[in-house]
């Protein structure tokens, strides 16, 4: 169990020109296992994420975690839907974060090297990052924020547009670390995915969190009509 869960949201608030993007929002996340987002478009799950990471303002409500709130922040990462890659090799991509913990550069290019071959990218480890395929990109940028060793791990939709074999990569690797304890909040698209790694789902819709409940009781009986329709294939309005 983190020491910086349970987190509670209170009436938590996103506004940008006078539009809610998310909420009010009120949620208490415990410190163990995969928590899936899903929802129709712009139904605010990348705002959700954001806000629950801190890098939003809240315009009403709180996000209280149970340690300080830099603690906290600094024991999560955030794997973004199209990440920004350092203009360096791969291997210089996953030192970067080591160093700036101040890791010794030979062991940080230790660790640099097992997560490159643990990605696939051992042969790569030389190659600039910005010529990467798009699979070879999204899972560097895991590698990158996993490096760090977070407690707490948010990802954004990391599959967009991946092809099935990146997807099954990048979802065996999600599989090792939660299992290891690593606690993952994560939007998708994509209803397989959310039933293979969910251990509860948040369904967002309009801003709000529409639903919250254990993955085997939202996949088999979802309490409402729309989540009921989302799963089904329908559009959601
Ligand atoms: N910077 C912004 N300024 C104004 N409106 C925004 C901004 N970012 C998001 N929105 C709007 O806020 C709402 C929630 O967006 P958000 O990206 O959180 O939804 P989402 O569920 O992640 O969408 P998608 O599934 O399309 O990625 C949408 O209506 C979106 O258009």
């Amino acid at each position: 169990m983190s020491s910086m869960f349970p987190v509670k949201v209170q009436g938590a608030e996103v506004r940008k020109r006078g539009k809610t993007l998310v909420g009010p929002v009120d949620l208490e996340l415990q410190g163990e296992g995969v928590s899936i987002v899903i929802g129709p478009n712009g139904s605010g799950k990348t705002s959700l994420l954001k806000m629950l990471h801190g890098i939003v303002r809240l315009r009403e409500g709180s996000v209280t975690w149970s340690c300080p709130r830099e603690e906290a922040q600094h024991c999560q990462g955030f794997v973004f839907q199209t990440p920004v890659m350092l203009r360096r090799t791969v291997l210089e991509n996953l030192t970067y974060p080591l160093r700036l913990l101040k890791v010794p550069r030979a062991e940080a290019r230790d660790q640099a090297a097992q997560w490159a071959t643990r990605i696939g990218l051992g042969d790569a480890a030389e190659r600039q990052a910005t010529v990467l395929s798009g699979g070879e990109r999204q899972k560097l940028a895991l590698a990158r924020a996993l490096i760090r060793q977070p407690e707490l791990l948010f990802l954004d939709e990391p599959c967009a547009s991946l092809d099935g074999r990146a997807i099954r990569e990048i979802e065996d690797i999600l599989q090792a670390v939660a299992q290891d304890g690593t606690r993952i909040i994560m939007s998708t698209h994509d209803m397989g995915q959310a039933r293979r790694l969910a251990n509860e789902v948040i369904f967002m819709l309009h801003g709000k969190v529409h639903e919250f409940s254990p993955a085997e009781v939202f996949f088999s009986k979802a309490a409402t009509p729309q989540a009921r329709a989302f799963l089904n294939g329908d559009i959601v309005e």
